[in-house]
């Protein structure tokens, strides 16, 4: 059986940049860039104002200034600015031909029509945006590689961008497996459970901003499933299948996969939880047969699935793994890497109780999963593990 590093090498090994496409600005939040943009203009195109107040040129106070004209933002009309002259200004309008430098209105005193400047610090171009100041034409705005923040979305509107090359987020298709469940807001017959896989995986999932996610229930049945999987294997680049992957007579996600000339890549990992899990390629697919259990689902989509969306995208990997020190002594046999459900908090981690895999309620407390080495059975408070950061 494989370690969890292998496991999660096998994964790396398989998974390749989905190919680039072009998407409107105002979608692109969260992508990755696959092209440079360079700025189409001039950014300010024209000399603008940085506060309100007056423009003049400045060798020529501190005479009193006449003021001849008004220049607000918006303006589409042009002033020409002489000796001796001043004209209102606003925050964001053309700086008037001639003038060089504006002043704040709170450092000037007006009379008769007149300004009197009263700014010991001002300079020659003060508060005039420079034309390009922002940016030149044909510079590079953004390198290809760059996240699109919100600011970088912000930042390419205001240089006029209105498309984007950008690695897609992948399109996942979730195939929840198992005749007993049932959707909540349903009642239950004896026998049912609530199906809660997929809502767990799709809130993971949109929260990294993946929004192509399609939902299908199937029943434990090989026919149905190798249908249900022909079908999603044509539209998803990820497929993420729950349940039927052990070993009883009702799981047939391996068989599925067999019939749909997925090729196995390995079965099982010595971890707990989720030690069944699949994982399979097609061409550039990935399949992943995750245990049914709700809380192998999250640790397997954490583990392994997380990192592998992440990279189809050219995105890092948002789980981290980091040091932190044990709060409580905690004993396991040897033989199988644990993902404890835990608290961390400044550098400390406490595993939480109900570790059972079938139990949601401690990983709906948790923020992290704690690491516990495969081949050590005693660990003491104090001592330094790896934990996984969960992403919120
Ligand atoms: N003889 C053995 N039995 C089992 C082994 C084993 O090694 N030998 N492994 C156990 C482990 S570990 C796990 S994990 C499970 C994984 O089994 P499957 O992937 O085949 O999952 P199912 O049997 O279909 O379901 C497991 C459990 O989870 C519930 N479930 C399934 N889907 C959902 C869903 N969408 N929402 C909520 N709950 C779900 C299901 O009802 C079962 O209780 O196998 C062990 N058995
Ligand atoms: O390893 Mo299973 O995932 O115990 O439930």
């Amino acid at each position: 059986m494989l370690s969890v590093k292998e496991a999660r090498q096998l994964i790396a090994n398989q998974v390749k940049l989905l190919n680039p496409i072009k998407i409107k600005l105002e979608e692109a939040s969260g992508h990755i860039l696959a092209a440079d943009v360079f700025a189409p203009y001039d950014i300010p195109s024209f000399r603008q104002s940085a506060m309100d107040g007056y423009a003049l040129i400045f060798e020529d106070q501190p005479l009193p200034l006449q003021l001849v004209g008004e220049m607000a933002a918006g303006t589409s009309e042009s002033l020409q600015l002489s000796l001796g002259q001043t004209a209102r200004i606003f925050t964001g309008a053309p700086v008037p031909e001639g003038a060089d430098t504006v002043v704040m209105q709170e450092k000037v005193s007006l009379s008769a029509g007149k300004i009197i400047v009263e700014d010991i610090r001002l300079e020659k171009g003060s508060n005039v945006r420079a034309v390009g100041s922002e940016i030149k034409s044909g510079a590079l705005a953004m390198a290809h590689g760059s996240l699109l923040s919100p600011a970088a979305i912000g930042f390419l509107a205001g240089i006029g961008i209105t498309a984007v090359t950008v690695f897609p987020m992948p399109k996942v298709v979730i195939i929840v497996t198992g005749k007993e469940l049932q959707k909540p807001g349903s009642e239950l017959t004896f026998g049912q459970i609530y199906e809660s896989n997929s809502y767990s995986l799709s809130a993971a999932l949109k929260s990294e901003g993946i929004t192509e996610i399609s939902i299908v229930q199937a029943d434990d049945d090989l026919e149905i499933l190798t249908r249900i999987l022909e079908s999603a294997l044509l539209k998803n680049d990820v497929i993420l299948l729950t349940g039927g992957v052990s070993v009883g007579d009702y799981d047939f996600v391996l068989a599925a996969s067999k019939a749909c000339n997925i090729q196995q890549i390995f079965h099982k990992v010595k971890q707990k939880p989720g030690k069944p899990l699949f994982f399979g390629t097609k061409g550039e697919q990935l399949i992943f047969g995750l245990p049914g259990n709700p809380s192998s689902v999250l640790s397997c989509y954490y583990n392994y699935v997380l990192p592998a969306i992440k990279k189809l995208s050219n995105k890092e990997n948002s789980v981290q793994e980091i040091k932190a020190t044990l709060t409580h002594d905690y004993q396991k046999p040897a033989g199988l890497t644990h993902f404890l459900k835990g608290n961390y908090r400044n550098g400390k981690a406490t595993p939480l109780n109900a570790q059972e895999s079938f139990r949601l309620s401690s990983f709906a407390q948790a923020n992290c999963l704690i690491c516990l080495d495969e081949m050590q059975q005693e660990f003491k408070a104090g001592q330094t593990v790896d934990i996984l950061l969960l992403p919120h």
